[in-house]
């Protein structure tokens, strides 16, 4: 039996009471199916390259074509459907229903053996960072700054530590348009990169499987990294039309040297966990076998040590290097605001979202 108008009415309802946000690309496939169904095929003019959410929506409502105005109905009807009643994916590193403190939706936060773990908890993105994101982590390490732990950590939970920033991140134009979106993400992302560099405690990163972009650059401002040998390292910011940040401008040639930090960041090399331990960005890596075990271990018995004098020693080795990586900061954040803008940029991000160009 074909969904009747009233079915279609609770669908649209049920869609406001949805626990979880479903998605960029879900909700763009429910605003077509609702657009089809209440107007039919879309022959409205298509918007402007730089107009990114609303040429996203016109594709979408596009590529129904000519289907009937009851299917669309029907498809939104189900796809609400599925919506409601399908369970969360599973992942590699299933977090236990009593890890997750209210409050953050796209984090896990534990804290126990002196050890503040963050973990990136959006698998299905592999984890991917939304403005959301950005936001639950400075608030996770405001709070871990301030707790008894001794040490901090942060690793992924599934196949990925982290693909970096989430590209539909660039599809939430504000009225102000592109310029307001990128002055906006600069003071975001200036002040995400603060809080890793006046972290007071050691930083860890237990990198278990890929990093891409921001996540690899943050490594440089970490204290230890430990990695899985399944673990890459790739920035490929100038195949996005980007420039680097995390002040990895600064800490990547000091780490590396300059030959080295310019085939990463510039010409966008891929590492392996072997050829980023060689380089000095990471401290040791593990087979992937043993990795959670043997990492772990360590970090248990690293965080018996007194807290207090840890964090007095990660300060004396951090603390003259502070005012230099902020100037880096706020340059590198100036540069991206300006890349943010350009054709490069939008071009790739457009290549993305629309599936022609993955990494
Ligand atoms: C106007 C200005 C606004 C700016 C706002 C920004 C604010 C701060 C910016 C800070 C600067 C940071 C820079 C970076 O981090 S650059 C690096 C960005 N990352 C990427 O380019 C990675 C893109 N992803 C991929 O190439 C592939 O997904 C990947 C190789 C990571 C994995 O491929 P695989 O085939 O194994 O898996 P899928 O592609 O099927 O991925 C599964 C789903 O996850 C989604 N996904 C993955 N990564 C991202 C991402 N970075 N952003 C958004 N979505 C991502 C992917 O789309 C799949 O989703 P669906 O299942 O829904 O299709």
């Amino acid at each position: 039996m074909r969904a009747s108008q009233k079915d279609f009415e609770d669908a649209m309802n049920q869609v406001k009471l949805l626990k979880k946000d479903p998605g960029n690309e879900v909700k763009l496939k429910l605003y077509a199916l609702y657009k089809q169904a209440t107007e039919g095929p879309c022959n409205v003019p298509k918007p402007g390259v730089f107009d990114l959410v609303n040429k996203a929506k016109w594709d979408a409502w596009s590529t129904l074509g000519n289907l009937p105005k009851d299917s669309a109905r029907q498809n939104y009807v189900d796809l609400v459907s599925s919506l409601s009643s399908s369970p969360e994916p599973s992942s590699q590193v299933e977090p236990r229903a009593d890890e997750k403190p209210a409050g953050y939706e796209t984090l896990v936060v534990t804290s126990e053996d002196g050890i503040t773990k963050i973990m990136f908890n959006r698998p299905t993105k592999k984890n991917a960072i939304s403005t959301r994101m950005y936001e639950e982590i400075m608030l996770a390490l405001k709070a871990a700054s301030e707790d008894k732990s001794a040490l901090t950590v942060l690793t992924g939970i599934g196949d990925y530590y982290c693909s970096g920033n989430d590209l539909t991140n660039f599809t939430d134009i504000p009225p102000g348009g592109v310029e307001e979106k990128a002055k906006s993400s600069h003071i975001l992302l200036r002040n995400f990169v603060q809080c890793f560099i006046d972290f007071p405690k050691p930083l860890i990163a237990v990198v278990n499987g890929p990093a891409v972009g921001i996540s690899v650059t943050l490594l440089g401002l970490f204290d230890a990294v430990y990695a899985s040998d399944r673990a890459t390292f790739h920035t490929p910011f100038s195949a996005l039309g980007q420039s680097p940040e995390g002040c990895s401008s600064y800490t990547f040639p000091k780490i590396m040297g300059s030959a080295k930090a310019t085939e990463m960041l510039v010409f966008g090399k891929k590492l392996t966990a072997g050829e980023a331990c060689a380089q000095g960005l990471v401290t040791e890596v593990f087979p992937d076998s043993t990795f959670q075990r043997e990492v772990w271990t360590r970090l248990k018995a690293y965080a018996k040590l007194p807290a207090n004098t840890l964090r007095v020693s990660k300060n004396i080795i951090r603390s003259r290097e502070r005012e230099k990586l902020r100037a880096v900061n706020a340059e590198e954040c100036i540069t991206l605001e300006e890349r943010w803008q350009s054709e490069d940029c939008m071009n790739a991000i457009m290549n993305f979202l629309s599936r022609k160009a993955k990494l």
